[in-house]
């Protein structure tokens, strides 16, 4: 009787704090009245044993929800507390929280790295898998960046440290999968709802239970109360309220674990059903890196035009650009100075003023539009397209100055990537701004459909038509995709850790691999179903023990048993996650 009331103590304040704020149909409510309830009717030392045995319960679900955050820990966990600074001459152990932006600190061969930073000094190898999942170590050298918690391999590296503890890619994991945890997917909302109807109508049932009987069949009192009172523990919801958090908590767990970040439960559960992938073509199934391999002079020198589409491109940040400028440094050719800059028309061009007059690098479709453009030169433009080069053409006015071909090779794992796709049954596209004949040759090789000639704001509404389908994921590499990362049901960014990939998109993959996207669906995947199983089990054994407490082979202590139980069952369940095999 004393042990009833002292346990009680707690539960039934949550009870009434939870009826004050209004939410009077608590889990806490359903214990407080059944435990009342018994010791009324005599059953003082069940009513003991039910508190009791529900403050084990919750002890054990707080173990369980434990385990699934420390997930999170162990990623915290690969943060060395101490680094070598260097300053001046000397070198001294400091706690890696003292690091500010610009220090340089030393990292010996098998330390890890403290903070993000770029290597200014030495040459190494550098296992990423902490981080990113991936498995092959990185080769660095000065300029290379090199993120917080990674492990340095075999040389000695002088690092400029440029974020912060509190700030570097590592934190902002962290960050994000608590943030993640803790945001509902729509099943989780689903479940909210139904457990506010769901409660009051299991009291409404324990209370038919109690008079229906009795009333009605002359039957006893004390049997009946009895039963009503165990109907009220077999119908706690904990379970089924547990069942949706702890899938999503795990799964998402699992991910960080493997260096695919969904940011959020909502976001997974679009995931699990996409239909289509939308990949974007240049950084995602390309290397991102084109080479210059052909050029056509139309008129003048080839030097000279090569170093005026340079001095155009100087400031552009566009694949091409940069990989035009990279040219003609490689030859050791002087780049022209242009007048204000290059005047950038997406999709199309970018044009600048030289001394000679204005110059523009850009589309053969642009350039055609611009000026003519003989046939002649048309089938030189094709036959390089069909290789599955880009092509770019550089013009003065209405003058063609010559043609420069680019190639960017398709990444390695991207043919794998999508067949792994596909075995998953979901469909990948590609969206190019690129030209139709290169698109397809490139499309070819991966043995995918591809859209082609897209300028910026066609990409989003082609992304909408095939949302019209069915939920559609659109992975780029965060640059200038955003606004399609964004239209799309779910966004994918590819780009190993950049703070645009972990901030504009709905999920990012760290390590920059296509197969990635088809574990992230498969994982996705496996999340919905552990929640559809757990709702199963929840339910099932709540309507076994239903009707065993109706025909009375239910004791009071069983029925909190059993609730527990399935709490239980229901968390290790969703531990599962954790330890899942993504096969894809
Ligand atoms: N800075 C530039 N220099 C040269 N050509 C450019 C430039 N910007 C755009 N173009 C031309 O416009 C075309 C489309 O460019 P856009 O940037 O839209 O491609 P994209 O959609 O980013 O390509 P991808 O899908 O491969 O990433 C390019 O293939 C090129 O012909
Ligand atoms: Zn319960």
């Amino acid at each position: 009787m004393v042990a009833t009331l002292v346990g009680l103590v707690p539960i039934g304040r949550r009870a009434l704090a939870g009826a004050v704020s209004g939410t009077p149909f608590s889990i806490e409510m359903l214990m407080s009245i059944a435990a009342i309830g018994a010791v009324a009717i005599g059953a003082a030392e069940e009513a003991a044993v039910v508190v009791f045995l529900f403050a084990v319960g919750e002890l054990l679900e707080g173990i369980a929800a434990g385990r699934a955050r420390a997930g999170i820990k162990a990623l915290i966990d690969i943060i060395p507390r101490t680094a070598l600074l260097q300053s001046g001459l000397s070198v001294e152990t400091v706690p890696v929280e003292a690091l500010a932006i610009g220090d340089t600190v030393i990292v010996r061969p098998g330390d890890r790295i403290p903070s993000d930073g770029i290597v200014i000094e030495g040459m190494s190898e550098v296992n990423e898998a902490p981080v990113t999942g991936e498995s092959v170590p990185v080769g660095k050298e000065p300029g290379s960046i090199i993120y917080a918690g990674s492990i340095n391999a075999n040389g000695e590296l002088r690092v400029e440290i440029t974020r912060t503890a509190a700030d570097n890619t590592i934190a902002r994991i962290i960050h994000m999968v608590e943030e993640a945890q803790g945001s509902k997917a729509p099943t989780a909302r689903f479940i909210d709802r139904f457990s506010r109807w769901y409660t009051p109508m299991a009291m409404v049932m324990s209370a038919l239970v109690v008079l229906v009987p009795p009333l009605m069949l002359g039957a006893d009192w004390f049997t009946w109360i009895y039963r009503g009172l165990a109907v009220l523990l077999i119908a706690c919801p904990c379970a089924l309220v547990i069942s949706t958090p702890a899938a999503i908590a795990s799964g998402l767990a699992s991910g960080a674990r493997r260096g695919l970040l969904v940011k959020g439960g909502a976001a997974l559960e679009t995931l699990g059903k996409v239909k289509t992938v939308a990949f974007d073509k240049t950084g995602t199934l390309t290397n991102g890196h084109p080479q210059v391999t052909d050029i056509v002079v139309i008129e003048g020198i080839e030097a000279e035009m090569l170093a005026k589409a340079a001095a155009v491109e100087r400031g552009s940040s566009h694949p091409l650009g940069v990989a035009i400028v990279a040219e003609a440094e490689r030859r050791g050719l002087g780049i022209p100075q242009a007048f204000g800059g290059g005047i950038a028309t997406p999709g199309k061009a970018v044009t600048a003023r030289l001394k000679s007059g204005f110059v523009s690098v850009g589309s053969p479709r642009h350039a055609a539009e611009q000026g003519d453009m003989s046939d002649e030169i048309k089938k030189r433009v094709e036959g390089l397209e069909s290789q599955g080069k880009t092509v770019v053409v550089v013009s003065k006015g209405k003058h063609l100055l010559g043609l420069i071909a680019l190639r960017d090779e398709p990444r390695s794992d991207a043919a794998g990537g999508l067949a792994k796709l596909r075995a998953l049954g979901v469909r990948p596209i590609m969206l190019t701004g690129d030209n139709a004949r290169t698109a397809a040759a490139i499309g070819g090789a991966l043995g995918l459909d591809v859209r082609a000639e897209l300028l910026p704001h066609a990409k989003l509404v082609a992304i909408a038509d095939y949302k019209s389908e069915g939920p559609i994921a659109m992975v780029g590499d965060g640059i200038n995709d955003a606004p399609a990362l964004a239209a799309s049901s779910v966004g994918i960014a590819m780009g190993g850790g950049t703070d645009v990939a972990l901030e504009t998109a709905d999920a990012a993959l760290l390590k920059n691999r296509v197969t990635g996207v088809a574990e992230l669906i498969a994982l996705s995947r496996a999340t919905l179903s552990n929640i559809w199983q757990n709702i199963a089990l929840a339910l099932g054994l709540k309507s076994v023990f239903l009707v065993t407490t109706l025909v009375g082979a239910t004791p009071l202590w069983m029925a909190i048993l059993a609730d527990t139980g399935a709490t239980v069952l229901v968390t290790a369940n969703a531990l599962r996650l954790l330890r899942l095999e993504v096969k894809t």
